[in-house]
């Protein structure tokens, strides 16, 4: 028993991972240890989202192994992936809730495609997890009525309708208000820490992310480039961090992508009519 508690939710070991022969994941190493906030942040196109789609066993990875409760996904039976999925929820960019169901029916879907519990039953769950984000009064609501902020937190009900073990949450701020988005980081956390859960938050904003983890991952170049407690990230002296932490534009990573000097594509008008011909 006391094995179970200790054990992480989730163990990435010397993971590489490619689209096709393209890298995007080098040599990671990543725990998620269980009760916690962990947050993975990192430049964009990093591949933080590929990294959650690889805890869920929707890609495998090529080299390595991710273990969701011990049990590694690679070695897995489709059958087994399915269930080891119904024991994660995921919250994905913009919550994509369904446009043509009301609230309810939107928190009750995973309910109803993956359980046979009676109706009486389906709708006591539901209103539990609306209330849980503060929305069982908005549950006739469709989703067209519904603020950003409050669409997310939707999302949140129906990604933990199913009781997960652990919750994946993409960009779970993306495009909110200074308000909703600290509404949401709140939430998170707090159902996190009600409910029992592990969460893995997928975030560009430093701040409010670091502000809910207990711990963080850097990604950078397809690689981990710091690991620890914000406190730790915050106090960092390795300049990729720094940069990162404080989000300023000059640094070890750059703005531009690799490119031509700039006097070598602009004003100089030889060198379009020589790539022309
Ligand atoms: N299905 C796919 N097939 C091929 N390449 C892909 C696929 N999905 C993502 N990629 C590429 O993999 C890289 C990593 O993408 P990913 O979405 O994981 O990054 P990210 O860190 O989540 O980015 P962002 O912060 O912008 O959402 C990107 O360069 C992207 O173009």
């Amino acid at each position: 028993m006391q094995d179970t508690f200790a054990r992480p939710i989730v163990q990435i070991d010397a993971l590489d991972f490619g689209y096709g022969e393209r890298p995007i994941l080098r040599h990671i190493d990543m725990t998620i240890q269980r009760g916690q906030v962990v947050a993975v942040m990192g430049a964009s196109g990093g591949g933080k989202t590929t990294l959650l789609r690889l805890i869920g066993g929707q890609v495998r990875p090529q080299r390595g192994s991710v273990r969701f409760e011990g049990q590694d996904l690679a070695g897995a039976s489709q059958d087994q992936i399915f269930a080891m999925r119904r024991r994660m929820g995921m919250l994905f960019q913009f919550g994509a809730l369904f446009t043509d169901m009301s609230v309810f029916d939107n928190v009750a879907f995973p309910l109803r495609e993956h359980t046979d519990l009676p109706d009486s039953m389906i709708r006591d769950l539901v209103l539990m997890k609306l209330n849980a984000v503060g929305l069982r009064g908005a549950r006739d609501l469709y989703p067209a009525e519904l603020s950003g902020g409050m669409a997310r937190r939707v999302a949140m009900a129906r990604a933990i309708a199913l009781d997960p073990a652990l919750v994946m949450y993409d960009e779970p701020f993306a495009g909110l208000d200074p308000i909703s988005l600290g509404i949401s980081a709140r939430l998170i956390r707090s159902l996190n820490d009600a409910l029992g859960l592990s969460s893995i938050v997928v975030s560009h904003d430093v701040e409010v992310t670091f502000d809910i983890a207990d711990y963080v991952y850097i990604l950078g170049n397809g690689s981990l480039i710091a690991h620890g407690t914000p406190q730790q990230m915050r106090e960092s002296t390795d300049p990729l961090v720094h940069q990162f932490v404080r989000g300023e534009p000059d640094g070890p990573v750059h703005f531009h992508y690799p490119a031509a000097a700039i006097g070598d594509d602009f004003l100089r008008p030889d060198s379009v009519r020589k790539e022309r011909a």
